[in-house]
């Protein structure tokens, strides 16, 4: 397998294509984010925002054009190799939580664990912990609040120490006060876990919380936007 490092960079797309036939989601999009950076994406419904993260986590593969992402040229790897890559190098988190319902928070965030390497029940609890969930490792999801459901979330997305995170809408379904909470967890732990972190959202909030701002159209960045945090 190929490992191509650019300077940096952990992301590096140069003309990335999806089309679905007719359908052109991604235009050729040529993006670079650096190591460690807290990337927002935002644009209208259909701009291709959910379709770049897609690619980004491994989760789709491109028509054309160059994806490396953490030394990997994703267009080259087998399904294999794809699935290790998805195991090893990124943690992704929904708009929906997608936890077992009959698994504890714990067994949840250990279930990661065992696609990864080895259950381990002291190194999930610190991770629970570590979204403040300390206290309830032996809960299901239904006896937990939206917002605590989207914490069990981020300690299994974290739980492989991925160099890369994801968010697809993840405070979509939270209301401003759990979605402020959700925010301030994720800047302690973009802070001490040091992830790059690539946020999807519509929320201008969620957005002010990050570094960058990329703006989508079409299938493309038509905005590029470095920030101050608001937060
Ligand atoms: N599997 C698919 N088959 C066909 N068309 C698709 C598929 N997935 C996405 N598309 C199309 O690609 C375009 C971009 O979709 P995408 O989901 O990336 O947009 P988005 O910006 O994430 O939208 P939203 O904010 O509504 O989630 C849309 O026109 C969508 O209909």
């Amino acid at each position: 397998m190929t490992s191509v490092k650019t300077e940096s960079s952990i992301i590096k797309t140069v003309g990335l294509t999806r089309s679905y036939g007719e359908i052109c989601a991604l235009a050729p999009l040529d993006l670079q984010v650096t190591e460690g950076e807290w990337l927002t994406i935002m644009g209208h419904s259909g701009s291709g925002k959910s379709t770049l993260l897609n690619l980004l986590g491994g989760l789709d593969r491109p028509t054309a054009g160059t994806l490396l992402v953490d030394g990997e040229n994703l267009l080259s790897l087998s399904e294999d190799q794809l699935a290790r890559f998805r195991r090893e190098s990124v943690g992704i988190i929904f708009q929906q939580h997608h936890l077992i319902p009959y698994l504890t928070s714990l067994e949840n965030v250990m279930m990661a664990q065992y696609f990864h390497s080895i259950p381990d029940a002291v190194e999930a609890s610190l991770a629970l912990e570590k979204v403040g969930l300390g206290k309830r490792l032996a809960n299901r999801p239904r006896e937990l609040s939206g917002g605590e459901q989207q914490r069990v979330c981020i300690a299994r997305a974290i739980i492989n120490n991925p160099k890369l995170l994801l968010g697809d809408e993840l405070t979509g379904n939270l209301d401003h006060k759990s979605t402020h909470l959700v925010m301030e967890l994720l800047k302690e732990l973009h802070e001490t876990e040091r992830f790059t972190l690539v946020l999807v959202t519509h929320n201008q909030e969620v957005a002010g919380w990050g570094q960058r701002t990329i703006f989508m159209d079409d299938g493309t960045v038509v905005k590029d936007v470095r920030q101050g945090r608001s937060n």
